[in-house]
């Protein structure tokens, strides 16, 4: 879901402070600090100001080579584990995700494709994240990094419960957490995080597709769509976690171009149409009440309200409370619901407004381009 963004003078302030701190008695004893800090830089404040970026990654790797460049990033192994080929039947959704050809200009897909999701199939599977650098090779993930650094991972299978939260952790152990021989037993999830900013390498590995740049008017549903407020317009966020983690159905106000780099992931979709009976969360609600809300109206908790208390990966034979908790749900949203599993390489499309769920068939590794 889209987090809004914070005071830009107080990034500014966090940043340089960060880089001043970092520097201020740096040694042995201090590097791994220094570098968590520069990364938070980067991730809390998103290192605004002119040049600060360059500087703190700069700064990174002449750290990790003075004091660190002992450590090694060898060990290998790779993320995807296939559990199962088969592509589970969603009791939720009533029709697949279109796939189709790849729109024959940027007229039509302006025209006419930008008001329902599509699918591309294989659209990606010849980038480098899918060939030469496989983002499915934990050495080459640590390889881009380098030692000592953090990221912002989700704990917990699911936003919504209350043993969620999110915590900094370090790069190497997290990837270790998702290897097969691991004996994790956190649902660990790496989500909606600019790790192509973070480790700019990567971006190297991907093709962003021309159809961002488009600057598509409004879908005919969601007439108050607006692009991100980035320079670019553009949003690129990386999504890595085990099998099982789930983001649940939500709606963000962006066009939406979703590639699948690693594993197999279920993706459920439905239109802005059946906002009423989709039971998203209002401020102050008890999350059991089962009453109907309209995610647009007296919500004050922004980073909840456009998100659905309904578990659209239920399968209402083993839980038989949901048909009765959720009614207009099985009764508006089925029918209009569509669902498709992606394999590496498909490239999904989704519409501003729409409402979307993911679930990891396996190990997974996905990057979203808001736009
Ligand atoms: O991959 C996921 O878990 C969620 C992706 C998502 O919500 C998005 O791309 O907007
Ligand atoms: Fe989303």
């Amino acid at each position: 879901m889209a987090k809004g963004t914070s005071g830009s003078c107080w990034n500014r302030l966090y940043t340089d402070a960060a880089i001043i701190r970092s520097l201020a008695s740096l040694d042995a004893s201090t590097s791994r600090d220094a570098i968590a800090r520069l990364d938070r830089a980067i991730i809390i404040a998103g290192a605004v100001g002119q040049g600060r970026l360059d500087l703190i990654l700069s700064l990174i790797r002449r750290i990790q080579t003075e004091f660190l460049s002992s450590e090694s990033l060898l060990t290998e192994s790779r993320l995807s584990s296939a559990h199962c080929s088969l592509s589970p039947h969603l009791q939720t959704s009533s029709h697949d995700i279109p796939a189709i050809d790849p729109p024959s200009s940027f007229m039509t897909f302006v025209q006419s494709l930008r008001n329902r999701p599509f699918l591309l199939r294989k659209y990606a599977t010849s980038w480098p994240a899918i060939n030469e650098h496989p983002w499915s090779s934990t050495a080459y993930l640590r390889s881009v990094a380098g030692p000592a650094r953090i990221v912002p991972v989700e704990v917990g299978a699911d936003y919504r419960t209350d043993d969620w939260m999110q915590e900094f952790m370090d790069w190497d152990d997290f990837l270790s957490a998702l290897e097969p021989t691991s004996h994790s037993t956190k649902v660990l999830y790496l989500a909606q995080h600019n790790l192509l900013m973070q480790f700019p390498d990567l971006n190297k590995d991907i093709v962003i597709p021309d159809y961002v740049y488009t600057c598509p008017p409004p879908p005919e549903d969601y007439p108050q769509y607006k692009p991100p407020g980035n320079d670019e317009q553009l949003v690129i966020n990386g999504w890595l976690g085990p099998r099982g983690t789930i983001s649940p159905a939500h709606t963000d106000p962006y066009y939406n171009f979703y590639v699948q780099i690693v594993g197999r992931k279920t993706v459920w979709l439905a239109p802005p149409s059946v906002n009423e009976s989709m039971y998203a969360f209002v401020d102050g609600m008890d999350p059991n009440s089962t009453t109907k809300s309209n995610p647009a109206s007296n919500a004050t908790s922004p980073s909840m309200s456009n998100t659905s208390r309904v578990d659209v990966f239920t399968n209402p034979q083993e839980d038989d409370t949901t048909r009765s908790r959720f009614p207009e749900f099985w009764d508006y949203v089925v029918p209009e619901a569509m669902s498709a599993t992606l394999e590496p390489g498909d490239m999904l499309f989704i519409p501003p407004g729409w409402w979307h769920a993911m679930r990891a068939e396996e190990t997974s590794f996905s990057v979203s381009m808001w736009f």
